[in-house]
């Protein structure tokens, strides 16, 4: 089942478009990376996703629902987010500010006990948030989000400004929240960050989409490149020359080949008398793919 579907979810400000149709199927129990560079128009979709802003056009579904007046409030129950920093009290602990969304939104004791340990803060829940890493914020951030129990959790860019170790708990954090059956969608403009997370990815380009699915059919749209052995290269790069080829240090190599294009070039040189000594396909690797989608590189 999709948690989250939505359908032609458009954002518009005066003439520039935002957000243009986006339809957008986040299955249930997985982490979703939602990845575009700056400006790409994540944000404003997370927040037409929790009813902070109001499409222009297109619908919302949640959890099997469409989101409208009527079941905004219920639907928005069981999802846990955030958006932009934390919005925490710097002059109270963590377990303060968690007691400050307990009593908001009337939650017991055993689930912001259960939160805090979630994320690991338990040790620095008397600490004063102002002293607390951003790390700790975001953890904090994530375990506001939590307390209440969701299926589903839309977090905005929560490793920006995050040292390497501070990506790796948050990662991790995420993941085991997928295996524990909560629905992660997670935005970023790193490649890199959600090719380690996230088994669905969703990527988004001046406000379009322009790849859903997994990882593995995020590579399978790529054409591997196409390794060919031979003693005789000049020769070879010669007769391949219509393919694109050039040539390596022990042969040639023709780039984005498909399976015929292999049998063709392969017939070329064995027509032309030129020995073969192996044959390799090279898959071309999440980074080159990226930039083939956006024309541009892994950090956005
Ligand atoms: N209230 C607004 N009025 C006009 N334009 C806006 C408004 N909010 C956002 N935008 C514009 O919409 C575009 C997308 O912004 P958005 O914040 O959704 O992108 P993003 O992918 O989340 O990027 P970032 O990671 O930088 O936040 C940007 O060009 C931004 O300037």
């Amino acid at each position: 089942m999709d948690i989250i579907t939505t359908s032609g979810l458009t954002k518009t400000y005066g003439r520039a478009t935002v957000v243009a149709d986006l339809d957008l199927r986040v299955p249930e129990g997985c982490v979703y990376g939602f990845l575009g560079p700056n400006g790409s128009g994540k944000s404003t979709t997370m927040k037409m996703l929790l009813s902070l802003i109001q499409p222009t056009a297109g619908t919302v579904t949640v959890f099997g629902e469409e989101m409208n007046r009527s079941s905004r409030r219920r639907l928005l129950a069981g999802i846990g987010s955030l958006i932009e920093a934390p919005s925490v009290y710097g002059h109270l602990t963590g377990a303060e500010n968690l007691r400050v969304v307990q009593k908001l939104l009337g939650l017991t004791d055993a689930q912001v006990t259960k939160a805090l340990a979630t994320v690991r803060l338990e040790k620095q829940k008397d600490k004063v948030v102002r002293n607390y890493s951003l790390g700790m914020k975001q953890r904090l951030g994530i375990a506001m989000a939590l307390a209440r129990d969701p299926r589903l959790l839309i977090l905005d860019e929560p490793t920006n400004g995050l040292d390497p170790a501070g990506i790796e708990e948050i990662r991790e954090l995420l993941i085991s929240l997928a295996g524990s059956g909560i629905t992660v969608m997670v935005s970023s403009h790193l490649l890199a960050e959600m090719e380690k997370m996230a088994q669905v990815l969703g990527i988004i380009d001046h406000g379009r989409l322009i790849f859903q699915g997994t990882r593995a059919e995020l590579f399978a749209r790529s054409l591997p490149d196409l390794l060919i052995e031979t003693p005789d290269a000049v020769r070879a790069s010669s007769v391949l020359e219509p393919a694109g080829a050039r040539r390596t240090h022990d042969g040639v190599r023709l780039t984005g080949i498909d399976q015929p294009g292999t049998a063709a070039a392969v017939a070329t040189l064995v027509r032309n008398d030129i020995a073969v000594h192996a044959v390799r396909r090279e898959q071309q690797s999440l980074e080159d793919i990226f930039i083939s989608l956006t024309g541009r590189g892994g950090d956005l």
